[in-house]
Parts: structure tokens; C-alpha cells; sequence
């Protein structure tokens, strides 16, 4: 096999002590979870995380996997290889023929070397050099540049063997899932929340999603699908435990006895006021939401001042930075685009007033509420909640 050893490498700049063991042992366990079923091993050593691939398995389709563990920077295939330098010198050449294969333009590179080995007869740089020159006289068309290469061959001699890797596939980088604590995503059918909860992954949270469902105005397959995005963010979190609200009543109460100009803002107010709820019967500590700042009437600053003003929890929104083609290139990464674009309608759609407000103010929403029955309303859609949990499926890659 010309790989049967990935180097993962991982760790925001910055952890250090108990945070960073913790940090490497969440990781570690995470990682044997993606890979679970596969002929792996994993192991930790020299502060980085290997992972041995058995004959039945196929590094590529390890590599895919880890691409997608939160915490993980980067990995990279490695050729293990006899301490001889007949042999690395050949494994270089086969490595550097295999990467150069596709690019049409002259490619240059550079060789490093690292000896934990002392009694390997050459020093580092000698067998950077070596390597250097070796490469050279067998590959045409490449150059050496130390400063800028295209890319860079890694020799590293160990004690039994070399190492030798150039290929560095970056993961997603940040934190390992589940060192943050839990947050409860609200999850629509649409494009930016399953992103929204992508991002907080990567920050290290725990998953819980909840959707709100108008059946009958809205179908069974508009909960199919959003129930669809839940099982992709469960390969990604290991398990998402989604709650599904019946909304139906908290909606025909808003439209018979609200002005149709806030309902919008309302029901927003009321699907707060339920997430909230659940993430405290389930110790989340924030709630996510696929939110930016726009020019739709939900989302002026005004608006969500308002809708906010109904919970005391943080309200993480992690696509306020982001541009909506920034946001869409992340959804088809992940593998959300495709469930999301199709085209069942959601609770918001159906109720969408002609002429909503777009600064709707916290003393204005109060007074629509005025009629209705809030704490009856809340209980009885948090009460009839039903939970659906999504373990990662290995299949599903
Ligand atoms: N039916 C729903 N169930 C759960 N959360 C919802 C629902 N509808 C909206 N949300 C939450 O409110 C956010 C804003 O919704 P809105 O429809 O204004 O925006 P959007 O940009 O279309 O979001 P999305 O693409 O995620 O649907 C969503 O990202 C989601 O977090």
C-alpha cells in the first residue's frame, strides 16, 4: 500500500496544560468514534496523533472521514518506509512522481528532514540534501525553492523507520466536539441553520437541534427533510438529538388574535420562548441560530432586539460575519446543500404577512401578545415535543 499511516495534526495556538490534554484526549476519542467499524488504529505519540490503517481499509476513505472532525488542522498520508537510503531515496521519487503527476507547470519544492533517530548516519540536513539532489536527477521539470515551494517532502527518521509524507489535507480546525458544552440549534429546512450548527461544532459545542413543524399547513416531507439535515450534522457530531415542536397552535392563536403585521416577529418570539425551555429541561447553555443581519423584516437589528428580548440565554449566530456565497460554499462542503435547496415549505413561509414591520419594538410586540395565553401556549407545545435521535451512520460517507 503506498500509504498505511495518517499524521493528524491539531490544537488551536494557545492550549496549554490540563486544557490541552483534555483538549488531545477528546479528540483522540472523537476520532475512533468517526472511524468506528474501520481496520484503524489510533494512537497518540510526540504530541501529535497517528492513525494506523489495516489492509482492509483504504487511507483515502480514513483521510475523508477526518477531514470533518472538528479540532483536527490538517492530516497527512504517510509512506512508512525501511531505515535504508536506497529505500527512502526510491520512496521519495515514487511520492513526488504521484503528487507532480497532475500539475502541467514546472513544480518546486523543498525537502525538510527531522532525525529523532541519532544513529542514523546522516544529520538532517544531510539527508535533506541528499534527498534534494536525488529528486532532481530523477524528476524533470521540478526545482528547488526553500522559501515559497509548491510543495515540501517531509523525511523523518525514527527509530525503526522513516517517515516520509508531503501531502497536507486541512480538516476543519478547531475544537474537538464536546469540549464546550451543549448549545440547542433551531434548525429550519433552510440553508444557513445546518451551517449555523456546522460552525458550532467546530467550536467545540454539543448538538441538539429543534425544529419548528406546522403540520398539516406544512408537510410531512418538510419534517423529512429537516430531519435528513439532522442525520448529516450527526456525522459530524456523533448523535443530534432533535426536537420537534407541533407549532400549529401557537400559530393559529398568533394569526386569530395578533396584528398580521407582527405575527412574524410573534411566532419568533414564541419559538424562542420554547427553545429556551427545552435547553433548559436538556443543560444547554446557549441557542443557535442561522441568523444574519439583513434587510428581511426578521432580521434588522431592531427585530432581533426584539425577538431576543423573550430569553435570557446567549443566542449564538455564527453567520452574522458571513456572505451568503461564503455561507452556501460551506453548506455543499458539508453535504447540507442539496437536502436544503429542496423545495418544501416551512412554518415561516405559510404565514408570511403582505406588509410585515421591519422595526418591530419590544413595547410593540408586548401589546399584540396581549390576547393570548403565553405560558398555556408555551407549555402545551413543550409538552407535546416529540425527540428523535440521529446516531452518526458510518454508511452514510
Ligand atoms: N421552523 C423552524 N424551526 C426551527 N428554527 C427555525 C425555523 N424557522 C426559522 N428558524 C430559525 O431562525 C433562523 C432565521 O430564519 P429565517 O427564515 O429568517 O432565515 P433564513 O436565513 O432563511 O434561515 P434558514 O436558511 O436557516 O432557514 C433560522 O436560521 C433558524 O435558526
Amino acid at each position: 500500500m503506498m500509504y498505511s499511516l495518517i499524521l493528524v495534526r491539531f490544537g488551536e495556538i494557545g492550549i496549554k496544560g490540563k486544557n490541552r490534554s483534555d483538549f488531545e484526549r477528546k479528540l483522540v476519542e472523537n476520532i475512533v468514534q468517526m472511524l468506528k467499524g474501520m481496520d484503524v488504529r489510533v494512537m497518540r505519540a510526540d504530541g501529535r496523533i497517528w492513525v494506523r490503517v489495516g489492509e482492509r481499509d483504504n487511507y483515502a476513505e480514513v483521510i475523508e472521514r477526518l477531514r470533518f472532525v472538528p479540532g483536527i488542522v490538517s492530516v497527512s498520508p504517510v509512506r512508512e518506509v525501511p531505515l535504508d537510503l536506497e529505500e527512502i531515496k526510491k520512496s521519495a521519487v515514487e511520492i513526488m512522481q504521484r503528487l507532480i503527476h497532475t500539475s502541467r507547470k514546472p513544480v518546486t519544492f523543498k525537502v525538510e528532514s527531522r532525525r529523532a533517530n541519532k544513529q542514523f548516519p546522516l544529520s538532517s540536513p544531510e539527508i535533506a540534501r541528499t534527498l534534494g539532489g536525488h529528486l532532481l536527477r530523477h524528476i524533470p521539470d521540478i526545482k528547488v525553492d526553500v522559501h515559497e515551494p509548491d510543495l515540501v517532502l517531509w523525511c523523518e527518521v525514527r527509530a525503526n523507520e522513516a517517515y516520509i509524507y508531503s501531502e497536507v489535507i486541512p480538516g476543519p480546525g478547531g475544537l474537538p466536539v464536546g469540549a464546550s458544552g451543549r448549545v440547542l440549534l433551531l434548525l429550519s429546512g433552510g440553508i444557513d441553520s445546518p451551517v449555523a450548527g456546522w460552525m458550532a461544532l467546530k467550536r467545540g459545542a454539543e448538538l441538539e437541534a429543534i425544529h419548528f413543524h406546522s403540520f398539516p399547513f406544512t408537510s410531512e416531507r418538510a419534517r423529512q427533510k429537516v430531519e435528513d439535515l439532522a442525520k448529516i450534522l450527526a456525522r459530524y457530531a456523533g448523535k443530534v438529538r432533535l426536537h420537534v415542536v407541533h407549532f400549529t397552535e401557537v400559530q393559529k392563536a398568533i394569526r386569530q388574535h395578533c396584528p398580521e403585521e407582527l405575527s412574524i416577529t410573534i411566532m419568533r418570539r414564541f419559538m424562542f420562548r420554547i427553545a429556551d425551555r427545552i435547553a433548559h429541561q436538556r443543560k444547554a447553555l446557549a441557542l443557535v441560530t442561522g441568523e444574519s443581519l439583513g434587510q428581511v423584516a426578521s432580521q434588522t437589528l431592531e427585530s432581533m432586539y426584539t425577538i431576543n428580548h423573550v430569553t435570557t440565554m446567549p443566542v449564538l449566530r455564527p453567520l452574522v460575519a458571513l456572505d451568503k456565497t461564503e455561507i452556501m460554499r460551506i453548506a455543499k462542503e458539508i453535504g447540507t446543500y442539496e437536502t436544503s435547496i429542496l423545495p418544501y415549505e416551512d412554518c415561516c413561509t405559510i404565514f408570511l404577512p403582505k406588509s410585515p414591520k421591519t422595526r418591530p419594538r419590544v413595547d410593540e410586540a408586548i401589546e399584540a401578545e396581549q390576547n393570548l395565553d403565553i405560558e398555556s401556549l408555551v407549555k402545551e407545545a413543550v409538552e407535546k415535543t416529540e425527540t428523535v435521535v440521529f446516531q452518526r451512520e458510518t454508511e452514510s460517507f
